[in-house]
């Protein structure tokens, strides 16, 4: 059936809870009755508004938090009971890194090295001027963190992250808060842990963030999840194999009419564009109709949903609303 299946199967999850839940005390259902089943090496999109759940469920996979219902496995082990054993092997960003303003760069993960008792102390420079090179800080580590931009201080807390081999990322929003050029350097980062061979699970409310970073997704709604899998499936599952047809033309009257006379339902006109659901066939034939009618056609094609259509077609709600 689905990935999840298969994933089960083989054992290969690297994060695989079953009806995992959270009530706050307040009675808020944060969480309600998740399965979720990430692969290893993936980079994982865990998707949703704000408020649907999403920084609930990573406070619970990592421990910080218990569930009032379900389980979650990290690394194979359960969690939170194995948090002493998984956490070393797991690198996490959430909610933005604590840094000490009055440090530079290269200090504050002195420090943070030092905390870990784990961490050889004869090699902690070379750990730390690595982690700096990895994300690019090595030119600004003698700033004071102070200085940073908040581009510079997500950097340095996936440095903070990265200073021991990680099975496991775990990045709660790492774009939140930056500007575009910010962000897209933060996402070329991603991709490259990803290359490396760690699995990366990010959480995000960005649904293009989603789809240039990621492999695989998991959708949230108010605490429940909507639907998970490769990006590509997911998509096409909720909008049907064949995506939608666009046409782009200048005669967009005469090219609906035609359309329609040839089964395109559910069309959609907007100035120049028109977008619809595909008829069976052939549709090189439809595009010649269109030709034959004097429609003068600047763009045919069939476009792959959005995970936002796939949103809004299984919740029935735009992707803007908060939970
Ligand atoms: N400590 C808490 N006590 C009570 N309710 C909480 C607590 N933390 C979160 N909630 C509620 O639980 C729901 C889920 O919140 P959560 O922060 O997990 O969502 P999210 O998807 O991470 O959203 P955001 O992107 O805004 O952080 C929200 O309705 C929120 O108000």
């Amino acid at each position: 059936m689905s990935e999840a299946t298969a994933v089960r199967g083989n054992d290969s999850a690297v994060i695989f809870t079953q009806g995992l839940t959270k009530r706050y005390r307040g009675g808020q259902l944060a969480v309600d009755g998740l399965d979720l089943s990430v692969p290893r090496g993936s980079v994982f999109g865990f998707l949703g508004p704000n408020g649907s759940g999403k920084t609930t469920t990573i406070r619970m996979l990592l421990g910080l938090i218990e569930p009032t219902g379900g389980s979650a496995h990290v690394l194979g082990a359960p969690m939170p009971g194995s948090v002493r054993r998984v956490l070393p092997r797991v690198g996490a960003l959430i909610e933005g890194p604590a840094l000490y303003g009055f440090l530079s760069g290269r200090e504050n993960l002195l420090r943070y090295d030092a905390a870990d008792p784990t961490a050889d102390p004869r090699t902690r420079v070379a750990r730390v001027d690595r982690a700096l090179e990895r994300v690019g800080l090595s030119a600004a580590a003698a700033k004071k963190a102070r200085a940073y931009s908040l581009g510079m201080k997500q950097r340095l807390g996936l440095a903070a992250a990265l200073l021991q081999p990680r099975d496991l990322l775990v990045l709660d929003e790492p774009t939140n808060g930056l500007d575009p050029q910010g962000m897209r350097e933060i996402r070329a980062l991603v991709r490259e842990l990803a290359g490396d061979g760690s699995t990366v699970f990010l959480s995000s409310h960005l649904l293009d963030e989603i789809e240039q970073v990621c492999t695989h997704t998991a959708v949230m709604h108010r605490g429940r999840l909507v639907t998970q899998g490769r990006v590509e499936e997911v998509a096409e599952r909720a909008a049907g194999a064949r995506g939608r047809l666009a046409v782009t033309t200048p005669d967009p009257g005469e090219a609906a009419r035609v359309l329609k006379e040839h089964g395109v339902a559910d069309l959609v006109t907007e100035g120049e564009e028109l977008s619809g659901e595909p008829p069976p066939g052939d549709l090189a034939e439809l595009n010649a109709a269109l030709v034959r009618a004097g429609v003068r056609v600047r763009a045919f094609g069939l476009r792959r949903a959005s995970l936002e259509d796939v949103f809004v077609s299984l919740t029935g709600e735009g992707f803007d609303v908060a939970g």
